[in-house]
């Protein structure tokens, strides 16, 4: 086994995530004491999740597979259902856990499953996407959609650990560890140019999943989001700077019907929130200038149809950061100084839509 990264992320309940290669081994020691442990997996992940059922089995643990449908459609209020009852017909007590294992989509849903099921039982993520080793998998947000819009329900539950094994990576279709990208490009906006330098210097090196940069920018990506979340894990404050980009990005996925990628919406909505933030005066035109050109390198979407703007606007006034009738969005002031826009009008918001508007 290549040397694995252990990073820590503080606060009240602290945990490891691990990044390595062939890591699943290490998973069953985080579940000591748990009797039954339920796996949760779509169709692509079978195999993955069998070979976690074996591991578990092998530690003396009783695997309870569970398959829910792949990707957004995981996240929804009777899938999560459907997971209750098998774990309440299983018998599972509070020493149990839950492990998910998938893209963000399906450790969103388990840790949703675990945080409700006893009012929050142990879990673990064991991400197999890069955009769920550099984000989703870490910093406790659990959640599922609703026709109101994305995320809107969920919890703050963080996992006993996270598995982000980089050989996983090798069976994750090309377009998928791209958008993952963007949630890597985000982090460097709003804490860490150097990743930005990295990814700049060679766009396909950093899409390789087999290469050394994409470890280093995952432990990057990573180490930024741990500093985040460890100060503020219920976000009353520092941690809507992981939101950058997303407002617009969550609103796209609404009006997509969640059938856009997550990370390919991030794209748009960071190109849109540099955009914002030149026209409120606190961004230079080069660092906004630079979220496109970065993005586009990587081969991501950075634009958007015109005509949908009245429907995202709807959209956006139900995102989380919002207060009352005030929307509220993260904005950079310069590289890796991300602050809050508060309640910006009407006409600034549809101005900076020309800038992703096709
Ligand atoms: N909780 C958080 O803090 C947080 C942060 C960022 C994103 N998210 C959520 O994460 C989700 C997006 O995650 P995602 O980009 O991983 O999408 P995803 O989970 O939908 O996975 C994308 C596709 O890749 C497949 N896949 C994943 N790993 C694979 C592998 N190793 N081999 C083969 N196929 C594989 C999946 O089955 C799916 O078809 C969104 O729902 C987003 O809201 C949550
Ligand atoms: O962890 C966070 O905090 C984030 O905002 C990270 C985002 O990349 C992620 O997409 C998150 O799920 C969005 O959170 P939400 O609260 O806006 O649903
Ligand atoms: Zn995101």
């Amino acid at each position: 086994m290549d040397e694995m990264t252990r990073i820590t992320v503080g606060g009240e309940r602290p945990y490891d995530v691990l990044v390595g290669r062939d890591l699943l081994d290490e998973l069953p020691p985080l579940l000591a004491g748990a009797d039954q442990v339920a796996i949760l997996y779509a169709p692509p992940l079978k195999a993955h999740a069998d070979a976690v059922g074996r591991r578990l089995a092998a530690a003396g643990r009783r695997p309870l597979p569970i398959e829910v449908p792949d990707a957004e459609a995981g996240k929804d209020i009777g899938v999560a259902d459907r997971c209750w009852e098998a774990l309440g017909a299983a018998g599972f007590t509070r020493t149990d856990a839950v492990v998910g294992i998938g893209g963000g989509a399906v450790t969103d849903l388990a840790g949703f499953v675990a945080a409700c099921w006893l009012r929050g039982v142990r879990w673990i993520p064991v991400s197999t996407s890069l955009l769920g080793m550099v984000d989703a998998a870490v910093g406790g947000k659990t959640g599922i959609n609703t026709g109101a819009g994305k995320n809107l329900v969920g919890a703050f539950h963080p996992p006993a650990g996270v598995l982000c094994d980089l050989s996983l990576l090798s069976t994750l279709p090309a377009v998928d560890l791209v958008a993952g990208l963007a949630e890597v490009v985000k982090c460097g906006f709003i804490a860490d140019p150097a990743i930005l330098d990295l990814v700049e210097a060679d766009p396909a090196r950093a899409a390789d999943p087999d290469g050394p940069v994409v470890r280093e920018l995952v432990e990057r990506a990573v180490r930024v989001k741990a500093d985040v979340v460890a100060g503020d894990l219920r976000e009353v404050g520092r941690r809507e700077i992981l939101n950058y980009g997303h407002t617009l990005a969550h609103a796209i996925e609404k009006v997509e019907g969640y059938r856009w990628r997550h990370g390919h919406a991030v794209a748009v909505g960071l190109v849109y929130a540099a955009e914002l933030g030149r026209l409120a005066g606190r961004l230079d035109a080069a660092t906004a200038d630079r979220h496109r050109a970065t993005l586009t390198a990587l081969g991501l979407p950075t634009g958007y149809p015109a005509d949908a703007w009245p429907g995202l606007l709807a959209a956006m006034r139900v995102d989380k950061k919002a207060r009352g009738s005030r929307l509220r969005f993260v904005v950079l002031d310069g590289p890796a100084r991300p602050s809050i826009l508060d309640g910006p009008d009407d006409d600034l918001l549809r101005a900076a839509y020309a800038a992703v508007a096709r």
